[in-house]
């Protein structure tokens, strides 16, 4: 059993274990019926789990994707005596392809005009289903058949119920095997923003659309289980009330957690179903007063959790157990490294123009294998720009980029970080509740044996195992190479800055690069972290990487660079090994203001 069932999943499956026995241990009809809704709302919201909680993207309008999957299974079925599992694969095929033309048009949006969409979406579905004659307008469609399997027939409460949870279970393994992938952590980097995740190779639009696909897929699924399990569907339990019932309760549960989705939907159905019952009578008085009821307790409870209940409980009762380390695996393939001293980056007159503002002025430099180079100038002086020019974040206006003899003329971050130049971020940009170990393995994210689109189905199945044993091993080398190999299971917030901005600098080396873009790595080190720091470039450089950075603090850089390049007003005013540098009269009349 052990073979199966790792120490980590052991609660888990015992949970589950006892779940799936609880009608056989004499649970009654009433309670079989309740955690039947339990589980189909459980399906819906382990989507929300995938798609707000983790990556961010709020939507109001999955309760509109379950009603699609009820209603092409209740319509194939009835009209054309179609089997309901043919009614499942029709169901799903009808979800993702509205997600996918959905997604498509509103994933892109950023802000509160992407709910705001999902209102919209949500509602138009809505309507069509009230309003189209085949599917029955407001009376809905009767007379749905039930499943069989053979001639088992999924005919009462509790083998439906049994039904349920098994797929409850499935999807769920497979949420928590596709946050365990490297696609995963891309999708959890996401609510932080889409700069880090595209400098390390992800194509975050496509990644957002494949998450709102399988989370519409799995809405569609539970509407399929809905429609036979009740053997009617009208539009009410598809339109925005739902909707927005089904954000609770992966607000309530724990946004972020997959056990969240459960806990919530427990709690919303039981809680509500009960004060149906109750209210009433308390109150002498019929209404839907659970809703207002709800609506106070759900205030109070966000200003005490807003985190949901799942991270709570697990802070009281859990311990956090570290994830059993990657044994060593196989290299990753490795890219051909240029010899010490050929010229890697060439800079050649690049000029970027912001409508009148020239931020960077026919610029012109080169970067070598086994050299630092520091990019310094004053406040304003063009140098961010001049680094995002170089990692694909801005196109110039004129002039040339060269990488090893290539243009990088049109490439967009992610193809410059999978030709060999990796990045770190003036900001930091961690995931912070990921381990150091998985935020290192972002950087290999394009290094993997599967093409992206492939990875995403071998990671729902767990086929991607050795895949990611390599990728995690090469995040452990680079975690030793760098010298964090004893923090690897810490959660990345939790380092100090130093330690963070190194954390960055084993996550680029993960991407395999030949040069390494370093923006102000010094800014906010303390004295030992800085020598540290000095240390591991130093180390680097000896070992043949070219490194580029911008910096602001003029001790790190005199001692530490090869050469640096001095920027004033967009344009290069000087350029010399840093002794040159600290006496050039340009220099020290522009930058140091002539005073030194
Ligand atoms: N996206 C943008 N749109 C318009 N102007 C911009 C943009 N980005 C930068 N600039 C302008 O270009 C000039 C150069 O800015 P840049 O950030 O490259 O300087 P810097 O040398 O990195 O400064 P700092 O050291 O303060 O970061 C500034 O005048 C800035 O206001």
């Amino acid at each position: 059993m052990t073979a199966f069932i790792s120490h980590r999943a052991a609660l888990p499956a015992l949970f589950f274990a006892i779940v799936l026995a609880l009608p056989q241990l004499g649970l009654p009809p009433f309670w079989v019926t309740l955690l039947s809704y339990v589980g189909l709302y459980a399906i819906v919201a382990l989507g929300l789990v995938l798609l707000t909680g983790v990556a961010g993207l709020i939507s109001f309008g999955q309760a509109a994707f379950v009603g699609m999957g009820a209603y092409t299974t209740a319509y194939l079925t009835t009209q054309f005596g179609l089997s309901p599992w043919i009614g499942l694969l029709a169901g799903i095929a009808l979800t993702a392809c509205s997600a996918f033309l959905i997604g498509s048009l509103t994933m892109r949006i950023s802000g509160h005009y992407l709910p705001l969409s999902t209102i919209a979406w949500g509602l138009s579905l809505y309507y069509l289903f009230g309003n189209l004659e085949m599917l029955g307008k407001h009376d809905g469609i009767n007379g749905i058949p039930v499943i069989t399997i053979g001639s088992v027939e999924f005919g009462n409460g509790a083998s439906m119920y049994l039904l349920i949870w098994v797929v409850l279970i499935l999807a769920l393994v497979s949420v928590v095997n596709f946050l365990d992938s490297r696609a995963g952590r891309a999708v959890r980097a996401l609510r932080f923003g889409t700069v880090m995740p595209e400098a390390m190779g992800v194509d975050t639009a496509r990644l957002k659309i494949v998450i709102f696909v399988y989370a519409a897929v799995l809405a569609g699924i539970s509407g399929w289980l809905y429609a036979h399990l009740q053997q009617a569907v009208n539009p009410t339990p598809f339109g925005l009330k739902y909707g927005i019932d089904y954000l609770l309760m992966v607000v309530v549960g724990g946004a972020g957690h997959v056990a969240g989705a459960i806990l919530g939907a427990g709690l919303l159905a039981v809680l509500s179903n009960f004060l149906q019952e109750w209210l009433p009578g308390v109150l002498g008085t019929g209404g839907n007063f659970e809703a207002i009821v709800f609506g106070i307790a759900l205030v109070i409870f966000l200003q005490f959790a807003n985190e949901g209940l799942w991270p709570r409980l697990q802070a009281r009762f859990g311990r956090r157990r570290p994830r059993p380390l990657p044994a060593d695996a196989a290299p990753l393939a490795q890219m051909a490294k240029p010899a010490r001293g050929e010229v890697i980056l060439d800079v050649e007159a690049a000029r970027k123009q912001f409508g009148g503002l020239v931020a960077v002025n026919n610029v012109s430099f080169s970067v070598k294998a086994g050299e630092i180079v520091g990019l310094i100038g004053p406040n304003g002086a063009g140098k961010s720009t001049t680094f995002n020019l170089v990692t694909g974040v801005l196109s110039v206006s004129s002039g040339k980029l060269l990488y090893r003899g290539q243009s990088l003329a049109g490439l967009s971050s992610r193809d410059i970080s999978s030709r060999g130049i990796a990045r770190t971020f003036q900001h930091v940009r961690l995931v912070p509740g990921m381990s150091v170990l998985e935020n290192a393995a972002m950087g290999a994210f394009r290094r993997g044996q599967f093409a992206p689109q492939r990875g995403i189905l071998a990671s729902l199945l767990r086929a991607n195992r050795s895949e990611e044993a390599r990728i995690l091993s090469e995040a452990r080398r680079q975690l030793e190479r760098v010298g964090l190999g004893d923090l690897v299971d810490r959660p990345a917030g939790s380092l100090a800055l130093g330690q963070q901005r190194i954390l960055e600098i084993a996550r680029a080396l993960c991407c395999d690069p030949a040069l390494l873009l370093l923006d102000e790595p010094a800014a906010g080190l303390r004295l030992k972290e800085k020598e540290a720091l000095a240390a591991l470039l130093d180390k680097l450089r000896g070992e043949g990487m070219a490194v580029l950075l911008v910096e602001h603090d003029m001790d790190f850089v005199m001692q530490l660079t090869d050469h640096i390049v001095v920027m004033e007003f967009g344009a290069k005013i000087a350029e010399g090994t840093p002794a040159q540098i600290q006496v050039h009269p340009a220099v020290l009349e522009a930058y140091l203001g002539g005073a030194q």
